[in-house]
């Protein structure tokens, strides 16, 4: 069996009195389209600084295709691409200046045809003589996308890359790391947009509080919460309540059904104890709800 692209194993990292990785285990295959999710603060930032060497973790291992990010620096790290989530550039250079100097780095001369066609992906060739400081934050980002993958890395982490991206950018940066995904790249996504890890990432993980509370196929998880909701907004919403619904703002009420053929018992028991529907919506069960859920009961 081949090694997996990610392993990071019993890691902790405590950050004054934060216990920010709280003692994770994680591996990722390669491959994969994986989603690491969790609510402001949950470790996600630290989890993949120490798997890019920027934050050292106090205990624990983590390995980039079987390179360990401590003791075998410069190989884990160059089989690491990582989209950061702050925008920090020197304002100086130009994008094409930028991403040699990156290319520098890992000590690759004469790359710029492999620039030129990451520039054409990312639709920047015609800003490649811009200066950093000239460009919308959109771009800039674009160019962050850019940067980690100059060296052609296997395994590409993007820390919530649409954060402030508008529509159009966004689903052409989708498409993009979708056919990296195709080509064989491993992706580790980080969003707070959860209906994008959705439609996206084949398994998610979710952290709270520096641990990991799940790890599944997004299938799986999104089939072991209730898979469809019924909501209704009554005269008198008390009576839902009464019946296991869980109430809303404004009157609604909602239903956890595990099939559609639940739809008429539950309407039948409304109006069996006197609830007049003013309203009604049936509902897929989506990631949001299924994030919610866990995170209440983490
Ligand atoms: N350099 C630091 N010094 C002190 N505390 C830190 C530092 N970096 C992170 N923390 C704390 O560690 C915890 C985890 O932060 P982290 O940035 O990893 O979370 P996150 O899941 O990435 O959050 P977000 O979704 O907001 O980006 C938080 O409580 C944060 O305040």
């Amino acid at each position: 069996m081949s090694l997996p692209a990610i392993r990071i194993a019993s890691v902790t990292k405590r950050y004054g009195s934060v216990q920010a990785l709280a003692g994770v285990d994680l591996e990722v295959d390669r491959g994969e389209f994986f989603g690491l999710l969790g609510p402001n603060g949950a470790g996600k930032t630290t989890l993949i600084s120490s798997l890019s060497g920027l934050v050292r973790a106090d205990s624990g291992t983590l390995e980039v295709m079987g390179h360990d990010v401590v003791s075998d620096y410069r190989n884990a790290r160059r089989k690491l691409g990582v989209v950061p989530q702050e925008l920090v550039f020197d304002p100086f250079f130009t994008v094409r200046e930028l991403l040699r100097i990156q290319s520098g780095y890992f000590g690759i001369r004469h790359n710029d045809d492999w620039i030129d066609e990451i520039l054409a992906s990312l639709d920047l060739t015609a800003k490649a003589s811009a200066n950093m400081r000239m460009l919308s934050g959109g771009m800039k980002r674009r160019v962050l996308v850019a940067q980690a993958l100059v060296h052609r890395p296997p395994v590409i982490v993007l820390d919530e890359p649409t954060a402030g991206v508008d529509v159009e950018l966004r689903q052409g940066l989708w498409q993009f790391i979708r056919k990296l995904n195709r080509d064989g790249h491993t992706i580790v996504l980080t969003t707070h947009y959860l209906e994008e890890a959705e439609a996206l990432c084949g398994r998610i993980a979710m952290l709270k509080a520096g641990r990991v509370v799940a790890l599944d196929t997004t299938d799986n998880l999104l089939q072991r919460f209730a898979t469809h909701s019924l909501r209704v907004r009554l005269d008198r919403p008390e009576i839902a309540g009464r019946l296991g619904a869980t109430l809303a703002e404004g009157g609604w009420a909602e239903f956890a059904l595990d099939t559609y053929d639940e739809v008429e018992p539950t309407l039948a028991r409304l109006r069996e104890a006197g609830g007049r529907i003013v309203e009604m919506q049936l509902g897929e069960a989506d990631l949001e709800r299924v994030f919610v859920e866990v995170m209440h009961h983490a």
